[in-house]
């Protein structure tokens, strides 16, 4: 280590709308550079580069001044700190003992998931100390709510926190190009189903649209698909998995940690609340934090009892018994009445999240926080085991994992685990 105190400044130039060069220009660097720390600045070259930033970052001393911390700014959106947290792991722990990572977030990507997550809307621009104020009162408002992450940095007498990384692993005898051969960290989500095919179909359609669009598109495309799979939850120490309960706004203990079914959708996450600024998807981890666990937030169409009634009348037990079958006239019956019901209810997560307090009516239709059977199940844990029930079925194979898409070898699963920092990698923290 060595006591001068440095801050690396991390560029993704292509990020968003391509602001970050102008950004830290204009209002990082200005706050930066009085505050006594020597700046080295990097900028990301390619896809993947700011993992390897990171390992090159590795190589500089940690700094005694800094209590043992590598300080780095990133501006950039989700993509950047993912790849960057990446090459974190891919040290495999090679940091001194007490070593650090902190990292600042200057959000000028497309959907700052993190940022938005920890600074939700309406979040007042921060207040700043009298010398830096003087740098940043001709800043609008919009400008200095992206400079939270930097701000508390800056701000004498603030303690970065820990920021919760999931580490996932695929299991399975025909390993393919996709899947990843060590521990995949994310901070922002891992989900299969609906949300990870949504975006592999939204990929294929950027040439057709360009913008925003395309996820429209591939929502109706995808909406109405359903995945056999069984799920696998893990406990805390005590061994534990809590549902939500919307009657009483709480978690309870739940004892079935084998949930064997069809699921329509699948998103779990432990940092990440929000996947947009006003797409609250996970609002149990704002509303109820818990800096243990993670959120698993499934919804299985056989508990609506209007799906139901069109298995019961087709004298159907469950899905798969239709797709044994072969019955393309219920299954188109079924995805029919599932693409709204799927739309309603992942559209409630722009109202703040009230997704996750509908539940049924005996008539099938849903309402907020009645003693009917919940919609959206959301489980508390620490970890899940996701295994595709059909080899063959490449939607129920496809995870997606802050973004990335990858597929579960053909028989195997997805593991999926809260890293508790027991790896003896340096501690990942996030200024807030
Ligand atoms: N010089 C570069 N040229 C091309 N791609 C790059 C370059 N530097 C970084 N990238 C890639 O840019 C991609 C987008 O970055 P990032 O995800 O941070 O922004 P975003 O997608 O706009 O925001 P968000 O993830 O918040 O929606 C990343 O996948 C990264 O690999």
């Amino acid at each position: 280590m060595d006591n001068q105190k440095t801050v690396y400044l991390v560029v993704n130039p292509v990020a968003g709308q391509q602001t970050a060069r102008d950004f830290v220009k204009s209002y990082v660097k200005p706050l930066l550079e009085p505050s006594g720390y020597s700046i080295k600045a990097y900028e990301t070259q390619s896809v993947g580069d700011a993992a390897r930033i990171a390992r090159e970052i590795s190589e500089q001393p940690a700094s005694t001044a800094q209590g043992g911390a590598r300080t780095v700014v990133l501006a950039g959106g989700d993509g950047t700190m993912h790849e960057f947290i990446e090459g974190i792991y891919s040290l495999g722990g090679k940091e001194a003992k007490g070593e650090r990572w902190e990292l600042v977030m200057i959000p000028v990507g497309t959907a700052n998931a993190l940022y938005a997550s920890t600074y939700p809307p309406g979040t007042p621009p921060p207040s700043l100390s009298d010398t830096l104020s003087g740098h940043t009162s001709s800043f609008e408002e919009e400008t200095l709510a992206k400079l939270s992450s930097l701000a508390a940095f800056l701000t004498a007498g603030k303690k970065p926190t820990t920021l919760p990384i999931s580490l996932s692993s695929f299991t399975g005898s025909d390993r393919n190009a996709n899947a990843a051969p060590t521990p995949i960290p994310s901070h922002v989500v891992i989900s299969t189903c609906l949300h990870s095919n949504l975006l592999a179909t939204a990929e294929n359609l950027r040439a057709e649209y360009p913008g925003v669009e395309r996820f429209k598109v591939a929502a109706r495309e995808n909406a109405g698909k359903f995945y056999d799979a069984k799920l696998v939850l893990h406990g805390g120490s005590s061994g534990t998995v809590q549902v939500y309960e919307p009657a009483t706004s709480s978690f309870v203990e739940t004892g079935s940690r084998v949930i064997d079914g069809t699921f329509a959708y699948f998103l779990s996450s432990a940092a990440c609340p929000r996947l947009e600024p006003t797409f609250v998807i996970s609002p149990l981890l704002e509303r109820i934090p818990d800096k243990e666990s993670m959120d698993v937030l499934v919804i299985r169409p056989g508990r609506d009892p209007r799906i139901r009634k069109i298995l019961d009348e087709a004298e159907y037990e469950s899905f798969k018994a239709v797709r044994d079958a072969g019955d393309q006239e219920v299954l188109d019956k079924l995805s029919e009445a599932w693409v709204p019901r799927a739309c309603e209810v992942v559209g409630k997560a722009y109202e703040e999240g009230r997704h996750v307090d509908l539940t049924y009516t005996p008539e099938g239709d849903v309402e907020s926080r009645g003693t009917g059977p919940r919609v959206v199940e959301v489980y508390r844990c620490t970890g899940f085991e996701w295994t595709p029930r059909d080899k063959d079925d490449k939607g129920s194979h496809l995870v997606c994992a802050d973004g990335s898409l990858m597929h579960i070898p053909s028989g195997g699963s997805a593991s999926v685990r809260l890293d508790k920092g027991a790896e003896g990698k340096g501690e990942i923290c996030l200024w807030t």
